[in-house]
């Protein structure tokens, strides 16, 4: 049997942190991972997370929860029948439910191969505090992939005071009071966390939640035709409106020969140089993101 962990959380909670993380750790000790990753938009930017020796499917363009289900089956058929490892990571899109979409691996086909060892979902312990700016959607979805948990992951808490980091801690607790919480920067876990988790699921737990089935976050692919300015391009990040909830992928800068890595998760900036040309395209997910004016934009997606 392989054990299979869900790596659930909201846009931009440090999933991918947490992933690069156990993988690096599995590896140390001689067990070897598989991957299966779904983002909500085209482009397949946090794969770079995963080594080119690591069995890797992508779902991209859709969320597990929502369509992916038959895709899902067919993901882990081919990596069942065709690769060699031990534990598969399942790393969901932010936007889905974390119960559905475990309800996409609980496929007869499998219940004798997959030891499905449980939800693990990170919490973005800033974003947590400042949740009443959510709209009331996607702040019950944030609430459900944590109360759905096996295992809490509170991250970033590094952003945090004393106090915040334990008043968190607290309210999460509320919130699911049966699943352990380890607080995080950078989703730094060890993997003895995860591999003592026994998750139990209930087949009357699956039915009861509908939120997935709509999904109303939205992700747009947007292509820069020409550099822009950083300082301009920083500013017109500041005035988004609070439902541009995460942006990642690559912004050719002015005055730099490759575009640089860029990703922003509430409120947060990250720039990276990048030393390969890549193409300057980044991803937007958000509500209501589709007439979203996009800086140096002079036509149409
Ligand atoms: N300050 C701080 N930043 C963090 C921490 N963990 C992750 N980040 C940053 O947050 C951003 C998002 O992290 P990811 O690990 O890509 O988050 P994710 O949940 O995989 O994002 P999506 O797949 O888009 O939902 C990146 O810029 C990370 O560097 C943390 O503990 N503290």
């Amino acid at each position: 049997m392989k054990d299979v962990y869900l790596l659930s959380g909201f846009l931009g909670s440090g999933k991918t942190s947490l992933l690069s993380n156990l993988i690096a750790q599995f590896k140390a000790e001689g067990i070897k991972p598989a991957v299966i990753m779904n983002e909500l938009g085209k482009l397949a930017f946090d794969s770079r997370a995963v080594d080119e020796d690591i069995p890797l499917k992508e779902m991209l363009e859709g969320c597990i929860c929502c369509t992916g289900s038959e895709k899902m089956e067919a993901q882990l058929q081919t990596l069942l029948a065709g690769e060699d490892f031990d534990v598969l990571l399942i790393e969901t899109t932010g936007a889905a439910h974390p119960v559905e979409a475990l309800d996409a691996v609980f496929s007869p086909l499998f219940a004798n191969e997959l030891n499905i060892k449980g939800i693990i979902t990170v919490a973005d312990c800033k974003r947590w505090l400042e949740r009443e700016k959510l709209s009331p959607q996607t702040r019950m979805l944030f609430l459900e992939q944590i109360r759905h948990a096996h295992l809490i992951v509170a991250n970033k808490v590094d952003l945090l005071t004393e106090e915040e980091v334990f008043n968190v801690s607290m309210q999460l607790q509320a919130i699911n009071s049966s699943a352990p919480i380890i607080q995080t920067s950078n989703s730094k876990i060890s993997i003895n966390a995860i591999q003592n988790l026994e998750a139990t699921f209930h087949q009357k737990e699956v039915q009861e939640v509908s939120i997935g089935k709509q999904l109303f976050l939205s992700s747009r692919l947007h292509t820069f035709k020409e550099p822009i300015n950083q300082e301009t391009f920083e500013e017109w990040i500041r005035n988004l409106p609070d439902t541009v909830y995460r942006m990642k992928g690559y912004v050719p800068l002015e005055g730099h020969k490759n575009p640089f890595l860029f990703q922003y998760a509430y409120g947060m900036i990250q720039w990276l140089p990048e030393y390969m040309k890549m193409a300057p395209q980044i991803v937007i997910i958000g509500e209501q993101i589709d007439k979203l004016q996009i800086v140096g934009d002079t036509g149409n997606d």
